[in-house]
């Protein structure tokens, strides 16, 4: 009987949560069959299809990955080697990996878990390519596990971090499936051969999509588990004299630790928003994709690329600085950051890497720029960027949400406007379109930073506008939600005044303004991060852990080292001893001489 099922968690999202505190830092090997594999099956086979494998995975029946990377591609998909050509006379696909390129190389829990995979390969039938689509790979025997005939599969090695995850490698050598098993729900191959193709190739896409918007969550979680156990040891750990002759400081009471710290918890509320809100427009966007409107399937792409990059690099960045904010304690396994950081910092790279998604955004709004310079109407989301650059800040002493949105707005209008002109200035030189493209691509990726930001700032205003929310905590999280705008003004003061759009003295404002908050949020820090309710099991934390017994926790850590097993380490006799006698013959002889 499923522990999950007698605990009663029906949501996957309950159930992913489950999953998770099972196995808090080291990822479970089946997080891409639940997180991945299964949705796939759901939302790109036909419904007969999902009504035969659906179930299967979810009984973990079978058992699935991802496999779309190669060694010689990630990034480029339409550029993916591995091909899957259609055997009208067996009615199979014959899966192939031609070069040594084409490898599939990455994916997750491949090298010994799964025994199934969906695999990214160029279609071919009827002697001609229809580009990537999906396919349901049986790539280990039910029975006893061992891989098909046909395959090789291992294991690609240690990485940074992802230890629970065996990443691995698979050649395919003229490998047959049935017709049946490429997903059809969108594009088809029939029995003849004849291929009908989907109202969108990038339909294909649709699971990059959803994990994305995943992974906006994951950097809210693992940048808000990394400030619970900064800010929790920091005002457990007293160091050096606040005050000359008085007693040691706890280190939370030094502004610069604040200024590390209360931001990085500003921005895990304001992430944790950001996920749900991005969550909220996925389900309503991909519901729709999934009744056949795709009108907002690129604001969805642009929007979930952009946002997955944002807060994977911000949460990434933050991490570290939790980790540095604890000292040399932080720099241990027994802090449990190391372990985030390494977990999390793929993703920067996975999913699509960053600096691309951005890219993609950036395309996204290159082409609404023109729109709006014509008139047309733009998504809401996308509204601002028709902002009179014209116009200068109204912000007061009160730094209050309006202006403060105004700014970011007005922000990231001027800087797409930047880009695109730049974009247009290479084109009126004589650029083909796509060194014009190319040649501005620096400010674009500013620009695109800029344009998640504003996301991110607004979507809290919004919330705390909008929810009924109790007056002492709306105070605490407008507190934060200042905090996090004003902060992001300050640590990029070029950006917004790069077009005098504040003067000095709002800038001075700002300035103020920012290390007032600190001392605001000082007296509710730990509450703050109390509130997010991380179990200690979870956190896996002696600096973090909620009874504050930093010192015994360290003390118990260390003495469970595995060095600690024997008092002289067989390293003395095999190499140490014999360096020393060898020292001392080789003294006793030069005593001689
Ligand atoms: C509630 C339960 C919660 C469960 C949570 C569990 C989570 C478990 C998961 C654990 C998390 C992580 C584990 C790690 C797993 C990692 C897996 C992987 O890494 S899988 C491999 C990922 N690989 C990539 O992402 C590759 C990135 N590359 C691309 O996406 C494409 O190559 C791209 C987009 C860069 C370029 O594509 P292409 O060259 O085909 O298109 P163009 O650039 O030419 O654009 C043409 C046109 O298409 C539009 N477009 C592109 N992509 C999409 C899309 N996905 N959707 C919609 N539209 C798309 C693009 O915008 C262009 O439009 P145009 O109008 O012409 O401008
Ligand atoms: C921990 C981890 C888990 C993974 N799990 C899976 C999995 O389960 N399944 C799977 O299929 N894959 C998986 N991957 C692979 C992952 O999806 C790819 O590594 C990722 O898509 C990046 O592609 P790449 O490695 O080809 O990088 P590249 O694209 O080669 O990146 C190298 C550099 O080139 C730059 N670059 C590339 N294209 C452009 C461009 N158009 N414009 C500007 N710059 C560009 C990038 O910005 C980057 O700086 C995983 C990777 C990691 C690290």
């Amino acid at each position: 009987m499923d522990r999950m099922e007698e605990l009663g968690f029906r949501s996957e999202t309950d159930r992913q949560i489950f999953r998770e505190a099972a196995a808090p830092v080291e990822l479970s090997p089946f997080g891409l069959h639940s997180g991945m594999f299964v949705p796939t099956l759901e939302r790109q086979g036909t419904p007969e299809q999902s009504r035969k494998w659906v179930p299967l995975g979810k009984s973990f029946k079978m058992i699935g990955t991802y496999a779309q990377t190669e060694l010689g591609h990630g990034t480029f998909i339409r550029g993916l080697e591995t091909t899957a050509t259609f055997d009208p006379e067996t009615q199979e696909f014959i899966l192939d990996s031609p070069t040594l390129s084409s490898i599939k190389y990455w994916p997750g829990n491949v090298a010994k878990t799964v025994n199934h995979c969906l695999v990214m390969a160029q279609l071919y039938t009827q002697g001609k390519c229809h580009g990537t689509h999906l396919f349901l790979v049986q790539v280990r025997n039910m029975e006893d596990h061992t891989i098909m005939p046909g395959l090789e599969i291992g294991d690609i090695g240690p990485k940074l971090g992802f230890d629970g995850v065996d990443n691995g490698f698979m050649r395919f050598n003229k490998y047959r499936i049935p017709r049946m098993n490429m997903l059809m729900r969108y594009a088809k191959v029939l029995e003849n051969g004849d291929y009908i193709k989907p109202k969108n190739a990038k339909l294909t896409y649709g699971a990059m999509v959803m994990i994305r918007v995943f992974i906006v969550m994951d950097a809210f979680k693992t940048l808000s588990r990394a400030a619970v156990i900064a800010v929790r040891y920091s005002a457990v750990r007293r160091q050096s004299e606040l005050r000359p002759g008085g007693e040691e400081a706890q280190v939370m009471d030094y502004q610069t630790q604040q200024y590390k710290l209360f931001p990085l918890l500003a921005t895990s509320y304001a992430f944790l928003l950001a996920a749900e809100g991005m969550s909220q427009i996925y389900a309503k966007i991909s519901s729709d994709i999934e009744r056949g409107n795709l009108e907002d399937m690129p604001q969805l792409h642009a929007l979930a690329c952009g946002l997955k990059a944002f807060c994977t690099w911000v949460a990434c960045e933050g991490i570290e600085v939790c980790r540095m904010s604890c000292g040399g304690h932080g720099y241990s396994h027994a802090s449990g950051i190391p372990k985030i950081y390494a977990n999390i910092v793929g993703a920067c790279t996975y999913e699509g890497e960053n600096t691309v998604m951005m890219l993609q955004t950036a395309r996204y709004l290159s082409k609404c720029y023109i729109r709006g310079q014509r008139g047309e109407s733009l998504p809401e989301l996308i509204q601002y960027l028709t902002t009179d650059l014209n116009v200068k800040s109204t912000l007061g002493e009160d730094c209050s949400f309006e202006s403060l949105v105004a700014a970011y707005s007005h922000r990231a209008a001027r800087m797409v406007a930047v880009a695109c002109k730049l974009q247009q200035t290479n084109k009126k030189k004589g650029m083909a379109g796509h060194d014009a493209w190319n040649k501005s691509t620096v400010p674009f990726i500013a620009a695109t930073k800029a344009h998640c930001h504003l996301f991110i700032v607004r979507n809290f205003v919004t919330i705390l506008s909008q929810k009924k929310i109790d007056p002492a905590t709306h105070n605490v999280l407008s507190q934060l939600c200042t905090l996090y705008a004003v902060y992001g003004i300050v640590e990029n003061m070029g950006e917004f005044m790069q077009d005098g759009y504040f003067n000095q003295d709002q800038v001075s404002i700002l300035n103020r303004k920012v290390l007032a908050l600190l001392e605001d949020i000082r007296p509710n820090a730990v509450a703050l991060v109390d509130a997010f309710d991380y179990p200690d099991h979870l956190l896996q934390s002696c600096l973090g852990r909620y009874d504050g017994q930093v010192y015994e926790a360290l003390y118990e850590y260390s003495k469970s080292s595995p060095l600690n097993n024997t008092d002289i380490h067989s390293s003395y006799y095999n190499y140490i001893r014999p360096m020393m006698q060898k020292r001392s013959e080789s003294k006793n002889i030069s005593a001689k001489l």
